[in-house]
C-alpha cells in the first residue's frame, strides 16, 4: 500500500508527519516507524510523529524515535507539528495541543514557530555537568573546541556510562557571548548526533542561566542547523513561561510503498 507523508525540518532537525486523525496507523509497528525514518531504504528522519485528533486541545501529537519507539517530548518536533497543522488548516496562528508531556500552547507566523514548553523545577548539579528534564532528559556539559569534539562518541559514552539503558540525551555546548550559546545535541532513541534538538537547547538556556554563565532570560543559541531563542521566566520554584522560538519548514511531501 501507498502511505501518505509530509516531511518537516526544524533548524535540521527532520521528522516524518502523518495526518493519523482517522486513525489508520499501526502505532505499535516498531519495524515500520523505524523503516519510514531509515534514510536508505526509507524516506529518512530523526523521528516520526502522528498529528491526531484530541478531545480538548486542537490535536494530539505523537512522537517516534527513528529506532521506532514512542520517545518523550520533542520540541523541534513539537514546533513542526504547529507547522503542519497550519498547513493542514487545523490550526490558525494561536493553538493548543496535547503532546506526551502534556499540554503546550503555541503560536506560528511567517514560518516561524514559538512553542511553550512544560515548566521545570529541579536542575541536578554534577561535578562537570548539569542534568534537567524538559521534557525530554537532558545532560548539558560546557567542553573546548566544540567544533572539532566527536560529539557521536563521548555522547554515546555518556548516554550508556552515566544513564544507563533509559539513558539521557546530551549536549556538550560553547559559550560564545553573555547571551550566546553553541550546541551540539547526541539523541538517545536516533542513537547519533542530530543537527538540533529543542528540549536539548531550552535544556542548555536554562542550565546555563541556573549556572550563572548567563544573566539573560532571553538566550540564543546556534547550533548546527540553525539558530533557535529560548526565553524564560525564573520563579521560586524553577521556571516557567518557557518558550522554544525558530523556523519549521515543510521540505516534501509524497507516498511511500508499504509492504502489507
Ligand atoms: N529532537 C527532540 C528530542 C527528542 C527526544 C528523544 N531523543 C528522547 O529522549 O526520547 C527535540 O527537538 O527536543
Amino acid at each position: 500500500m501507498l502511505l501518505n507523508f509530509f516531511k518537516y525540518q526544524g533548524t535540521g532537525n527532520d521528522f516524518v508527519m502523518i495526518d493519523n486523525r482517522k486513525e489508520f496507523f499501526p502505532k505499535e509497528n516498531v519495524g515500520l516507524v523505524s523503516f519510514l525514518c531509515d534514510r536508505r531504504f526509507g524516506i529518512g528522519a530523526d523521528g516520526l510523529i502522528l498529528l491526531e485528533n484530541d478531545e480538548d486541545t486542537d490535536f494530539k501529537m505523537v512522537y517516534y524515535n527513528s529506532d521506532g519507539r514512542q520517545g518523550t517530548m520533542c520540541g523541534n518536533g513539537g514546533r513542526c507539528i504547529v507547522a503542519f497543522a497550519h498547513y493542514l488548516g487545523v490550526v490558525d496562528q494561536n493553538t493548543s495541543f496535547m503532546a506526551v508531556d502534556g499540554l503546550h500552547n503555541a503560536t506560528i507566523a511567517n514560518g516561524i514557530v514559538s512553542l511553550e514548553m512544560q515548566n521545570v523545577g529541579e536542575i541536578k548539579e554534577k561535578s562537570n555537568s548539569l542534568f534537567l528534564n524538559t521534557g525530554s532528559p537532558h545532560h548539558v556539559q560546557l567542553v573546548d573546541g566544540l567544533k572539532d569534539f566527536d560529539v557521536r562518541k563521548e555522547g554515546a559514552k555518556l548516554r550508556y556510562g552515566l544513564y544507563g539503558e533509559k539513558g539521557s540525551n546530551i549536549n556538550f555546548v560553547d559559550q560564545t557571548a553573555e547571551d550566546t550559546f553553541n550546541v551540539r545535541t547526541y539523541e538517545r532513541g536516533v542513537e547519533d548526533e542530530t543537527f538540533s534538538c529543542g528540549t536539548g537547547v531550552t535544556a542548555v538556556a536554562l542550565a546555563m542561566y541556573h549556572s550563572g554563565k548567563t544573566n539573560r532570560d532571553l538566550v540564543k543559541i546556534v547550533t548546527p542547523g540553525g539558530n533557535l531563542q529560548v526565553k524564560f521566566r525564573s520563579n521560586a520554584n524553577g521556571y516557567d513561561q518557557i518558550w522554544l522560538t525558530g523556523p519549521a519548514k515543510l521540505v516534501f511531501k509524497g507516498e511511500i510503498n508499504v509492504e502489507s
